[in-house]
């Protein structure tokens, strides 16, 4: 079977950041394409990978961008697959110029923006988006989820242990 997720970015600079989807989309053995595709540099091309992305099998985008970040909301704009929109951090204004580019999306053209940075939870809601569907791979998402989240639970509470226990050990004035 073909790549079912694109991850594509502005530039090779966003990868570093944008890893992070492609690592988690392979701990639950989702098939995934990487490319750069820029919105504001290769009009054209980002115009054609918007356009035949559904027909070549893919079922959910993940795009990140940096600075004046338009590349995921362009997607959204010739596509009717899911967009997920990655803010990427750069060197100034700390991502917050990229975040607002990607999430103030005019009616009608969602984008699913995650956080600054986030490229492993667009992974995740990636995954959760090919999870809700009616076929095995679906199902097989969906168990994998849900393990996925009993092991977070279990490092939270985790996290509680330790710290009532490093309180617990505390002896004195303001333990
Ligand atoms: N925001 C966009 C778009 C776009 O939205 O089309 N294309 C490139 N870029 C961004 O420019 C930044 C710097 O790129 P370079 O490192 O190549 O100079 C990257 O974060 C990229 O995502």
């Amino acid at each position: 079977m073909g790549a079912a997720v694109g991850i594509v970015m502005g530039s090779d600079s966003d990868w570093p950041v944008m890893k992070d989807a492609a690592d988690v989309l392979g701990e639950f053995d989702v098939e995934v394409e990487v490319d750069v595709v820029s919105a504001h540099r290769m009009p054209t091309e980002m115009i054609d990978y918007g356009r035949e992305a559904a027909g070549r099998g893919l079922r959910v985008i993940v795009a990140g961008a940096g600075g004046a970040a338009h590349l995921p909301g362009m997607l959204a704009a010739v596509t009717p697959l899911p967009v997920i929109g990655v803010p990427v951090p750069l060197q100034h204004l700390d991502g917050m110029d990229s975040l607002l580019s990607i999430v103030q999306m005019p009616a009608g053209v969602p984008v699913a923006t995650v956080s600054i940075g986030g490229a492993r939870n667009a992974g995740l809601l990636a995954a959760r988006i090919l999870a809700s569907g009616t076929d095995d791979d679906a199902a097989r998402l969906r168990e994998q989820m849900v393990t996925f989240q009993e092991g977070l639970r279990q490092v939270a509470r985790e996290k509680g242990a330790r710290l009532r226990a490093q309180r617990s050990s505390r002896v004195g004035f303001g333990a």
